[in-house]
């Protein structure tokens, strides 16, 4: 499926029927098939008894009732309670066993796609948007569920339920039960034009309703924006027009199915009627009982209910293939950076690090965002790569990450180019922490031990001590085991980037990569996490995309990169030494300094005066 698909509004909720599919989803349900015998068996026996209930009605009146027999009408009366009790013990035998069953299946699909998810690579949820992910995760495997817990049963009992009606409205009398039937074409007739209506303005509710929830959840996450721009009255405009649609749909929705049922009902009660008439004069001329009769028309209201059930699982088993197409799409993508059949353990390395003639591109169709990358690293090294936005900066670290494979020249570690290697052996040695540090749900302890589990409670405290996180843990009620809430937001901006610090420390990676944050923080709290910077760079390789002037000054090699190539590199002092563009970035950065220290001054005399 195509990125385009995966942007659209609309993506479809009901697909053509597929075999395939269906064979690929009974899969999931192929470990339960015992529980599923027995369901089907008990589902079975329940039919059996629920359709025996009109034939005993008729002997009641006929044999008891016609012929005064006390003692038949009260062994039927108990047998019916019996029949009652026995349907209300398999039918909660059978919910339990079934939900059980369609639990375990939502279970195995959600566990594997979000195993799956992990494994793909950054490719994959490049542009995919996030929202459209987790609601195949949750949406698309409960329509499957729903499918299996619902849907399965429904159709065995449904069906179950009438061919047995229909076989025995035949062996109680043919002509009657042709008789009954005689409305059924125009029955068909009416269903089949009208339920695609029906269920196009159910799916447009539906699709009404994501709408609202997108709007709902975009305008929550951009509230500061709202408020900043004072967009409420515009925003609430808008909303209004989708609430308006998504309430208009639903009432269309039900308007025609409040009215369809009750006209599939109404033709029925002409066939109903039919048999009443004819087997009224049957009963009249003596050729039928009156228990014989009732128990007819007994089972022919019957027959409706199995109907309506059975086209509604018919449109879930249609959405149930869109969503089956959707999960089978992600569950079939292969990660494109995967470890070679040959891939090698990554012994330990020193962190040397050589860019041999590297290009890249994102997609095939996509332009060249490095071309001709030739870096030489030596261990401890401390790199800083600046340049324009767009240059390739990250692009560059993402390559060593091996988050994407080059698509040309070789990105080596102590002389092992990293395709050759097993990922695993490759990221544990390496660190990266980004601007915008993630922060997991959870304990300032368990965002710590993230990447070194086993750390022992001595070594995080000496990493906490390091990048003295220390201090602010110390100020909470809870210390270490404070909830830092989903994306650490209970934390402030520099203290996410100093446990950010902490988690990369305690896991010890030779080669670190770190993303210069850009957003400014107090002084104090800067010279924090420069100083605990100083501690987490200490004996490793580090790339670092600088934005701090004194952070690149102090680099042992500056790598200035321009359009996807590197167009300077040197240390401080050799680069100024050139006109090029790292001289005149430093040159407007002091003098932007400059002149901030200016007003700084002017503002302190100003106070002072
Ligand atoms: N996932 C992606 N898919 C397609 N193109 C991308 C992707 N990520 C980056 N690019 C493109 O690759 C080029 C280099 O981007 P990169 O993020 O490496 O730049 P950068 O130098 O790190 O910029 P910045 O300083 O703004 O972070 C840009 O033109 C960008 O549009």
């Amino acid at each position: 499926m195509s990125q385009v698909e995966w942007d659209s509004e609309d993506e479809l909720e009901e697909k053509p029927f597929q075999l395939a599919y269906v064979r690929r989803l009974f899969r999931y349900v192929l470990p339960y098939r015992r529980t599923l015998g027995i369901v089907i068996f008990i589902v079975l026996l329940n039919m059996g008894l629920s359709l025996a209930e009109p034939l005993m009605l008729g002997y009641l009146i006929d044999d008891g009732i016609v012929k005064n027999n006390m003692e038949l009408i009260t062994w039927i009366g108990v047998s019916l309670l019996a029949f009652r009790f026995l349907g209300w013990l398999f039918g909660y035998i059978h919910t339990k066993l079934i939900n059980f069953t369609g639990q375990r299946v939502l279970f195995d699909l959600r566990q594997q796609l979000f195993n799956h998810l992990q494994s793909l690579s950054f490719r994959f949820f490049d542009g995919r948007p996030a929202g459209k992910i987790m609601s195949r995760i949750t949406n698309d495997t409960n329509a499957i569920g729903e499918l299996v817990n619902g849907g399965l049963i429904t159709t065995v009992m449904e069906v179950t339920h009438l061919v047995g009606i229909v076989a025995i409205l035949f062996w109680m009398d043919w002509q009657l039960a042709l008789l009954s039937f005689i409305t059924m074409p125009m029955l068909y007739l009416i269903v089949s034009k009208l339920r695609p209506k029906i269920e196009g303005s159910w799916s447009k509710s539906r699709r009404t309703m994501s709408a609202i929830n997108g709007n709902v959840n975009e305008t929550i996450q951009g509230m500061r924006v709202v408020q900043a721009f004072s967009r409420q009255k515009a925003n609430d405009n808008k909303f209004n027009e989708i609430n308006t649609n998504n309430k208009s749909a639903f009432m269309r929705a039900i308007r025609m199915e409040s009215m369809v049922w009750p006209l599939v009902e109404l033709i029925g009660m002409i066939g109903t009627c039919i048999v009443v008439w004819f087997g009224a004069k049957r009963v009249i001329d003596g050729a039928l009982s009156i228990g014989f009769v009732m128990a007819f028309i007994n089972y022919l209201w019957r027959f409706w209910g199995p109907l309506s059930s059975l086209s509604k699982v018919y449109s879930q088993l249609l959405s149930a293939m869109a969503s089956a197409e959707r999960l089978f799409e992600i569950l079939d993508t292969e990660p494109e950076v995967k470890n070679a059949a040959s891939a090698k353990e990554l012994p330990t390395i020193r962190g040397e690090v050589e860019f041999k003639n590297v290009a890249f591109q994102y997609g095939p169709d996509k332009p060249e965002v490095l071309h001709g990358i030739n870096l030489k690293v030596k261990p401890g090294q401390r790199i800083a790569i600046v340049g324009p936005t767009g240059a390739g900066k990250s692009t560059i670290v993402n390559l060593l990450m091996r988050f994407y494979d080059a698509t040309g020249g070789q990105v080596m570690i102590d002389g092992h180019d990293v395709k050759d290697v097993t990922l695993e052996s490759l990221r544990s040695q390496m660190g990266i922490v980004l601007q915008d540090s993630f922060i997991f749900s959870g304990t300032i302890e368990e965002n710590l031990l993230y990447g070194n589990e086993d750390a022992t409670e001595e070594k995080v405290m000496e990493a906490a001590k390091s990048v003295r996180i220390d201090q602010f843990v110390s100020k909470f009620p809870d210390g270490y085991e404070t909830q830092v809430e989903e994306r650490g937001s209970k934390l402030s901006v520099g203290q996410r980037q100093l446990l950010a610090f902490g988690r990369v420390l305690l896991s010890d990676p030779r080669i670190l990569i770190l993303d210069e944050a850009t957003s400014s923080v107090d002084t104090e709290t800067e010279q924090h996490i420069q100083e605990a910077l100083a501690r987490v760079l200490e004996g490793r390789t580090a790339f670092i995309i600088a934005h701090r002037l004194s952070t690149i000054r102090d680099a042992d090699l500056i790598v200035v990169v321009r359009d996807g190539s590197i167009t300077e590199q040197g240390t401080h002092d050799e680069l100024m030494k050139t006109s090029g563009l790292y001289a005149n970035l430093v040159q407007s950065q002091l003098l932007m300094q400059q002149s901030f220290n200016d007003v700084l001054n002017e503002k302190s005399e100003q106070q002072v005066g």
